[in-house]
């Protein structure tokens, strides 16, 4: 039995024997104190079959906020309950489900889940709860999913009463063929919304969209269905429900579940040193290159697991994964060789089966570390462990606390670790780490007007039932219906909208691909298909020389064909990796918003990008750059949203930036402001772009522009809009604070850039990023 000062003591000992002066990895450390609980008593309306299903589990007495939420659901009010990993959030949504199911036989639910394996552990859950009781022998729980078979998927329909998928098919194989589940919508009473700080971006504006159809329908044939959403870590959280499903929902926040005493450590791996020590490991253009934060992670993993202490370790690549595992290994391999076979890897793709294992072994401490990506963030009955390490900043913050939650048993210490990867966003946060542990989590950003996404989603309610003057409203669809009925796909009749005859719109959305078609990616030494990527993300991910990573085996693409959507690959595990160098221009289509503060201007536009990807980097796995290569590829445009600022050349030559210097300042600000603003909107740097030039042809001004990287934009360029200043705040921060003396890739070097991180001008960016601090609001 561990005690509560356990995770501080863990850190001290593993800090024995490194630096204790400034070079000290630890950046700082904060203990986030013991939690104890606060129960309620059952409701009077709690069957008794339900409580007895609990109390057998060893839920004896229920937590307050598990009530609280139940209540509000039990009461018909649209719910989302925002507390902490493993304080029992299901049992917030089962007990007025399992009710309902127990009161009325017909009554049935949906459940949602964004992964397929988040949906067979809470089946599984549901499943051992009801077993054995009358009350819900017809209940027949059931998975109805990409995996579920024909003949299962129709006695789904027929027979389940809880139906147990994700968005994709709620989307493609429940509202699509709505007639044949009539009975089943016509008794809708719950749908849960689990993890419902997944649905952000493109995918949440498309999940938010499937919602609301789903309603749409339930209510047509007469059933009023309450939505309760779930999630560990969302912003906001009543907002963020009801901007899925367009109606008002209200929250419980308060936790009052027990937690012990959690220590969190921030990491930054040092600089590499060379072999002789004063000749550094150097990266692009000579930047000094820090020790990788997977090889950090390994070392961390094989102390703690020496220790004696159960850690989980989350890596942010696949192939990271099985790096940290075998490394972590190859340390314990020298120094306790009996703990060898108690370390293992896990990944997405492993099968259920697999992850009951995993939990088991971590459970009964047969195995001790475990390194893997975030396959284990959501919904895996893992909790109560003794250390986590987050290798790199899992994007948001959300993931975070998701990810450290994992730590700590009840009344007992335990240790989280964040190691910052050499980016801007983990050096500013290890550094800032108010902004990590302090902050609430970000807001997801959805956009569900946006037309792209708009525009198929109201084919398919058209074709589900005709739209209403009042639907189309009521989705700040009218413009786009009206574009849909000059293109002759839509029909306006009296009543409303109808599909033009023939219309099959279903199957065109891919919930989770953004836009367009998408490229299958095949092994051709053996025809198997190893994954798709989205058609637009083909050309700078899988193109010809790309390495490919799947499942953590390594691949080579020999080919991409974007017309027949195909590229081919062999399996080749190199040296290196790739990363793609791109040419691109920006036109401003039209200004959405914008602001002035005397020689700044900063606006929300639509913009049309042009790119091509003329080449790619080899780079050893050290971050030293082997060589590029030249492609021969197709220019692509993409229509979408920026934020964009321009400012007049006199002020900042005034703010000691010389003519000669622009175009380095701008680009490094641009990098080192694409890299922070997923610290205001809940993106990463691989979701959005960025173009900054000296005299733009249409501003004949200095100007930079950050945009979504999909069609039609995600809104993160937005939130850059409205939070410009204290994004652009955070940014010169990140830069000025960082250690190197000309620019980095933890401040001012994008490992995406287009044009091999040339010119970037780190002194003179920070000199840019403080004019527009002082300007914006002046
Ligand atoms: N009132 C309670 N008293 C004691 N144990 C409880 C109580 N409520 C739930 N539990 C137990 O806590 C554990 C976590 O519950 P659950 O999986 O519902 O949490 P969660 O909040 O959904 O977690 P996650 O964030 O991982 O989705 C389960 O083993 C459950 O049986």
């Amino acid at each position: 039995m561990q005690h509560a000062t356990y995770g501080s003591e863990l850190l001290g000992r593993t800090l024995a024997g490194t630096p204790s002066d400034e070079t000290s990895p630890l950046t700082h450390m904060a203990v986030i104190p013991t939690r104890t609980a606060q129960f309620d008593e059952w409701p009077e309306w709690v069957h008794p079959q339900v409580r007895e299903a609990f109390v057998e589990r060893g839920v004896r007495t229920p937590w307050r906020h598990q009530i609280a939420a139940a209540n509000h659901a039990r009461e018909g009010r649209h719910v989302c309950v925002c507390t902490g990993t493993a304080s029992g959030k299901s049992l917030a949504y089962q007990l007025p489900i399992l009710t309902t199911f127990a009161e009325d036989p017909n009554a049935t639910a949906l459940y949602l889940s964004p992964t397929k394996a988040l949906g067979s552990d809470q089946l599984r859950a549901t499943a051992q709860l009801i077993t054995g009781r009358s009350a819900f022998a017809h209940l027949q729980p059931c998975a109805y999913d990409g995996d579920t078979d024909s003949e299962l998927r129709q006695w789904a329909r027929q027979h389940s009463r809880w139906i147990f998928t994700n968005p994709d098919m709620l989307h493609v194989g429940i509202c699509s063929s709505h007639p044949k589940w009539r009975q089943f919508f016509s008794k809708l009473k719950y749908i849960v919304v689990d993890e419902c700080h997944h649905y952000r971006g493109v995918f949440g504006s498309h999940t938010a969209l499937v919602l609301q159809r789903t309603l749409r329908i339930a209510r047509r044939y007469g059933a009023d269905p309450v939505v309760i959403g779930a999630s560990a870590t969302v912003s906001n959280p009543a907002q963020a429900l009801s901007r899925l499903i367009g109606e008002d929902v209200v929250a419980v926040t308060d936790d009052t579940s027990p937690h012990g005493e959690r220590t969190v450590a921030m990491w930054e791996p040092g600089f590499l040193e060379g072999s002789g020590g004063e000749d550094p490991t150097t990266g692009e253009n000579g930047a000094p290159v820090r020790r990788a934060a997977g090889a950090e992670a390994a070392r961390l993993l094989a102390d703690f697991v020496i220790e004696g202490a159960r850690t989980l370790c989350f890596v942010r690549s696949r192939r990271g994964v099985e790096v940290t595992a075998v490394k972590a290994k190859q340390l314990l391999a020298e120094s306790a060789p009996e703990l060898v076979d108690r370390v293992a890897a896990y990944r997405a793709g492993y099968l259920a089966d697999d992850r009951r294992k995993l939990e088991r072994a971590l459970s009964d401490g047969e195995l001790l570390g475990v390194a893997t990506t975030n396959a284990l963030e959501l919904g895996v009955d893992i909790s109560g462990l003794d250390a986590v390490v987050v290798a790199g900043y899992p994007g948001t913050v959300a993931s975070f606390w998701q990810q450290a939650g994992r730590a700590g048993r009840r009344g007992e210490g335990s240790l989280v670790v964040m190691i910052a990867r050499d980016d801007p966003l983990d050096t500013y946060l290890v550094h800032h780490p108010e902004a990590l542990l302090e902050r609430p989590v970000e807001a997801t950003v959805t956009d569900p007007t946006n037309p792209y996404v708009l525009g198929p989603h109201l084919l398919c309610a058209a074709t589900e039932f005709p739209i209403t003057p009042d639907e189309a409203e009521a989705w700040h669809a009218v413009g786009v219906i009206d574009e849909l009925v000059v293109d002759g796909q839509l029909k306006r009749r009296k009543a409303g909208w109808y599909p033009a005859p023939g219309l099959d719109p279903h199957g065109d959305i891919d919930i989770r691909g953004g836009i367009g078609g998408q490229v299958l990616i095949v092994d051709a030494t053996t025809s198997r298909l190893l994954g798709t990527v989205d058609s637009s993300r083909a050309k700078t991910s899988v193109f010809p020389g790309a390495v490919y990573l799947h499942q953590g085996e390594s691949f080579v693409v020999d080919e991409l064909d974007l017309d027949d959507g195909l590229a081919l690959a062999h399996p080749e595990e190199p040296d290196w990796t790739t990363s793609p160098r791109e040419v691109s221009d920006v036109v401003i289509d039209r200004v959405v918003e914008q602001r002035s503060f005397g020689p700044l201007t900063v606006a929300f536009v639509e913009v049309t990008v042009t790119s091509q990807v003329v080449g790619f980097l080899r780079k050893a796995l050290s971050g030293e750059i082997l060589d590029q290569v030249a492609l021969d590829l197709p220019e692509e445009s993409l229509p979408t949203r920026a934020v964009m600022y321009t400012l007049e050349p006199d002020t900042m030559v005034d703010a000691g930036i010389t003519p000669d210097k622009f175009p380095g300042a701008l680009h490094a600000a641009e990098h080192a402001a694409i890299g922070m603003l997923g610290l205001v909107a809940t993106c990463d740097r691989w979701d959005i772009g960025g173009l900054s030039t000296d005299v733009h042809p249409q501003t004949a001004l200095p100007t930079v522009f950050v945009y979504d990287g999909f069609p039609g934009g995600a809104g993160f360029a937005e939130r850059g809009y409205h939070a410009f200043a204290d994004w652009i705040s955070a940014t010169d921060v990140a830069v000025s604070s960082c250690a190197c003396d000309f620019g980095c890739p933890s401040c001012v070097q994008s490992p995406k850039c287009g044009n091999g991180n040339e010119p970037l001008d780190k002194e003179h960016a920070i000199k840019l990023l403080r004019l527009l601090g002082r300007l914006y609001g002046s």
